[in-house]
């Protein structure tokens, strides 16, 4: 986050001074805008950077308990530099939030300079490798040069010149949860690709007397496990590659000071990055769960896999915060659709008369027809979106104001964001797949694969599609069957559909996952290996247990 960040944020002179440090390995630098008090709301940030004129610096401080940075990933012992997110204050007035750089430690001895208290703030869940750290500024003195001013200036007599948009400045979590949304993909991959190679090599239970135990993976339960996350995987890998596409565009556009796009862009990438986390978040558990007890073994790959990949969850913009930043901007969307106004792409579908049709009882729509079930994600979206607007419109009818009435919808903003996201992400699936240039056969199990994924999606949530009467009971009865008649199909391909992401074993650091199946012999070669099985007797015994033994065996 350190060099995206001052890729996007320095002037052109900033960039010859400190990227050539950053590409070359001269500094390491960290992101350092969390705070113990602060993660979520950053204009509530403490840390402060004075603007002194007549030395021509910056002087920043963490005046409260509250303001010492806290979390940002290697900044209690590695980084040398940290862009450091501090209130501006200049002759006098504060401007809000901007980005500092900041040199932390020596490049002679690595000791920390004057006025700087950094360490790593403890272990945690998982990263353990990473050292997350908190960062003590003390009147910690930067050239007026260390802001990064490509936006905003200070010039040496003190005067302030505001960014053509105050959010450019949180553009790099704009570009990172762009990136989570391909992290996602990545993790949901390597999660399916453990689970169902294993419950290919592993048999268990006699289904009748005499019989071989079958693969677990013949298992039509656990195929229902392992397929629709399969799927997931598949349509996170087309979602990114469009949401990338589209943060290019924007940022392209950004970079040429046309800023129209970039609250569609925010309010895309916050509800696909929160999306796409939680599910793969839970599906990662679905997936260790699935493999028995060897899942929740080390050797499984599962344990550092989850702890890995669960605070994308909360780190980036924690997600309910993120769903909430998306559906602010889907409710002023319908407000500019009712007076008329054109929507961009991804929110069009808000001003188009999506009502619902009573679908009764056998309507004898084809309910196998993706293009048809694309549809009713979208009357689902747009039912959803309209009537958290409409929620939030009677709040102030009520006589709250914006905020209060925001605050009391909140739980079906989310909820309309979390719509919005799943009706973007299975049209993406399905007309990625369209413009696939694939074998006929390929293109035959990747529509398997977009079917189930648009299946499962309406018979996880047929109470959204029920309740709006966008589906019937029966009809999304049948739509749960039509992803279940799909398993089997699913089945001949399954591991070949896993061997495509092409993980070596080296990166999925899995004994389950194994690429040659040799799963048993290498789980009892990874146990010898075990700290613990260095001695026959473990030395503890001679502490602990050993006398305790012989002291009871005395007593017979
Ligand atoms: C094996 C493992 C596999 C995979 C692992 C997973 C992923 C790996 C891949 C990549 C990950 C790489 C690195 C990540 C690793 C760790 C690094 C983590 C770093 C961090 O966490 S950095 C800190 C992140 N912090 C946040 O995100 C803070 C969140 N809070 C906010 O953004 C703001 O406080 C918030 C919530 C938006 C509120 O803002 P504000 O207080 O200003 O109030 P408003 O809501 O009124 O907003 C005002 C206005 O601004 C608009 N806006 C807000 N944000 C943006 C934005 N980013 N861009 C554009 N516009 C924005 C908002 O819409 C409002 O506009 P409006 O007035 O409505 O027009
Ligand atoms: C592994 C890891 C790495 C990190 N790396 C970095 C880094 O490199 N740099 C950095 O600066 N930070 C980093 N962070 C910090 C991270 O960005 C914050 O933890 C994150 O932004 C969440 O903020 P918070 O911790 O204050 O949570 P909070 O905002 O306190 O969230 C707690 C609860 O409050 C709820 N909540 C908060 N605000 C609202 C609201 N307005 N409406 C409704 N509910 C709300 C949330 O939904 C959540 O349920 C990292 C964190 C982790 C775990």
């Amino acid at each position: 986050m350190f060099i995206p960040t001052l890729e996007r944020q320095c002037t052109s002179e900033q960039r010859e001074k400190f990227l050539p440090l950053c590409y070359d390995y001269r500094i390491i630098g960290t992101y350092a805008q969390t705070e113990l008090g602060h993660g979520t709301f950053l204009r509530g940030l403490e840390t402060t950077a004075h603007y002194d004129p007549n030395t021509q610096e910056f002087i920043l401080n963490s005046p409260t308990i509250s303001s010492i940075k806290w979390w940002p990933g290697a900044l209690g012992k590695t980084s040398t530099h940290a862009v450091v997110l501090a209130q501006l204050y200049t002759l006098g007035k504060c401007h809000g939030i901007h980005p500092f750089v900041v040199q932390l430690r020596s490049l002679d001895d690595h000791k920390p300079l004057r006025g700087i208290t950094v360490g790593d703030i403890g272990p945690k869940m998982g990263f353990g490798p990473n050292d997350n750290g908190y960062l003590k500024l003390h009147k910690h003195r930067i050239p007026r040069t260390n802001m990064l001013m490509k936006y905003s200036q200070v010039s040496p007599d003190g005067t302030y010149t505001k960014p053509p948009r105050s959010t450019l400045t949180y553009g790099t979590m704009t570009f990172v949860r762009v990136l989570i949304v391909h992290g996602s993909a990545i993790a949901l991959a390597k999660a399916s690709t453990i689970a169902i190679r294993y419950s290919a090599v592993r048999r268990q239970s006699e289904l009748r007397p005499g019989e071989p135990e079958p693969q677990i993976l013949s298992y039509p339960t656990q195929q229902h496990k392992l397929f629709p996350l399969l799927a997931t995987a598949y349509a996170f890998h087309f979602v990114q590659l469009a949401m990338m596409k589209i943060y290019t565009d924007v940022n392209d556009q950004i970079n040429n000071s046309n800023f129209s796009r970039i609250q569609e862009l925010h309010a895309l990438s916050s509800g696909l990055k929160a999306f796409t986390s939680w599910v793969t978040n839970a599906g990662l558990e679905v997936c260790r769960m699935s493999c028995g007890g060897h899942g929740y073994s080390q050797a499984s790959g599962f344990p550092r896999l989850y702890a890995d990949f669960t605070p994308s969850c909360t780190y980036e913009g924690e997600n309910t915060v993120l769903m909430l930043q998306s559906a602010r901007y889907l409710v002023k969307c319908v407000r500019d659709a009712r007076s008329g106004k054109t929507l961009p792409g991804t929110v069009s579908y808000l001003s188009e008369d999506v009502s619902a049709v009573h679908s009764g009882g056998s309507s004898g729509r084809d309910l196998s027809n993706l293009d048809f079930l694309i549809s009713l994600y979208k009357q689902r979206a747009s039912n959803q979106v309209h009537f958290a607007s409409d929620k939030v419109d009677r709040g102030i009818s009520a006589g709250m104001d914006l905020v209060g009435a925001l605050n009391s919808a909140s739980v079906h903003l989310v909820s309309a964001a979390k719509a919005h996201s799943h009706y973007f992400i299975a049209k993406t699936f399905v007309e990625s797949l369209k413009l696939l240039k694939a074998s006929s056969e390929l293109q035959n199990v990747l529509h398997q694969l977009a079917s189930v994924y648009v299946f499962e999606g309406i018979a996880q949530s047929s109470g959204d599609f029920i309740e709006d009467y966008i589906l019937s009971g029966s009809e999304a009865k049948t739509i749960r069957q039509l992803a279940v008649d799909l398993l089997p199909l699913i089945r001949v391909n399954a591991v070949s559909l896993v061997d495509a992401f092409s993980f070596r074993d080296e990166v999925l650091q899995s004994v389950l996952g194994r690429y040659d199946g040799n799963v048993y012999e290498n789980l009892f070669k990874w146990a010898q290996n075990s700290p613990l099985n260095k001695t026959d007797v473990h030395p503890s015994y001679h502490k602990y247990l050993g006398p305790l033994l012989k002291r009871n065996q005395s007593k017979l």
